[in-house]
């Protein structure tokens, strides 16, 4: 590859939350940019063209990327081999492949095996909300939220750059990071937190139908976050969770340990066991609000947007 390449067409391959937001996004802040887009289903095929989420929506993934010099592979992690397999015989030589995958170390390795031949850095917008689809996307997605990209060592410098110049163009901050870091860091702040919620909410979906629906009833902050939580994607967290297993794992039996031993200072009555821990826990949220960092989403990507009326 020679010089910076510059972005002018990019095709989307998934016009759902991540894909179409990608597309809106584009139009409000780099309009100049054509985009294309495909998606398996039909239907999603059609909302995205009455929504105009991209330029121009194909009946094929060959045809979308034909004429791209970025795609971004915006499906559930269980599926970019797939949809990388679709384009490998349309992808003009020299188009930068990338994708948003939760996890990063899978997805780099399903890339690879189905376009040897192509430039890939694989991306993941720290961004999202619980609701999914092509009716999902808005254009401040992106906006004040990291973008983290996972290159491989021997990836293209000018292709990072361009990469990064994109995301930044969208309002993200963007860092990079190796894959198998990028999945430790994100099983802690993201996956784990999620299997949390599924968790709690299926246990008090398991409870007998009185107290069920009192749970249901009487549900204020705390348990009504972990329902929001608990209302994301099945099909992106089956995968998330099947792809990120090691990091997962690791990191699921500290926080089992930590579960243990705060059982145990319940148990004793050890009354300075979780003052400590909670006064400890208590500092790292201060920290996080002094740093910026407390959902730096506009308000409309809460309430007006993310359905949770
Ligand atoms: N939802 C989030 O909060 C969030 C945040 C960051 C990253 N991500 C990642 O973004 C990706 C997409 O998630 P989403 O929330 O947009 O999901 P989504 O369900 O809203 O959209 C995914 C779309 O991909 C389509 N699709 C599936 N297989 C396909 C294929 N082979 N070819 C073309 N289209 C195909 C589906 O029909 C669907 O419309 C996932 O990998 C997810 O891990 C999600
Ligand atoms: O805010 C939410 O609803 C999210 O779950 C977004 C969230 C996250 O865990 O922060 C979910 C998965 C992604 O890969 C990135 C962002």
């Amino acid at each position: 590859m020679s010089g910076t390449p510059v972005i002018q067409h990019v095709a989307i391959i998934g016009l759902g939350l991540l894909g179409g937001s990608i597309g809106l996004a584009i139009a409000k802040h780099a309009p100049g940019i054509a985009t294309t887009g495909y998606d398996t289903d039909p239907a999603t095929r059609e909302k995205a063209r009455e929504r105009e989420l991209v330029g121009t929506v194909l009946d094929s993934a060959a045809e979308a990327v034909a004429a791209a010099d970025l795609v971004i592979l915006c499906v559930p992690v269980g599926a970019m081999g797939f949809a990388a397999e679709a384009i490998c015989d349309a992808l003009p030589a020299g188009a930068i492949i990338s994708d948003v995958g939760s996890s990063k170390q899978s997805v780099a390795d399903a890339l690879k095996a189905a376009l040897p031949d192509h430039c890939i850095i694989p991306a993941h917008p720290v961004a999202g909300t619980e609701q999914s689809g092509p009716d999902a996307g808005f254009a401040e997605l992106f906006e004040h939220r990291w973008c983290i990209l996972t290159p491989a060592d021997d990836a293209p410098t000018e292709a990072v750059d361009a990469l990064s110049r994109f995301w930044t163009g969208l309002g993200s901050n963007v860092e990079l990071m190796g894959a198998e870091h990028h999945d430790l860091v994100l099983a802690v702040t993201s996956h784990i937190p999620h299997l949390i919620a599924y968790t709690i909410v299926g246990t008090a979906s398991d409870l007998e139908d009185v107290t069920r629906s009192e749970v249901i009833k009487y549900s204020a902050g705390g348990f009504r976050d972990f329902t929001r939580i608990a209302a994301s994607d099945p099909t992106m967290w089956r995968d998330v969770f099947l792809t990120n297993k090691d990091a997962v794992l690791e990191m699921l039996g500290r926080f089992t340990e930590d579960l243990t031993a705060l059982q145990r200072a319940i148990r004793r009555g050890d009354g300075d066991a979780l003052h400590d821990l909670f006064t400890k826990t208590r500092a790292i949220r201060r920290s996080i609000i002094e740093q910026g960092q407390d959902d730096a989403r506009p308000d409309f990507g809460r309430s007006d947007h993310s359905g949770d009326h």
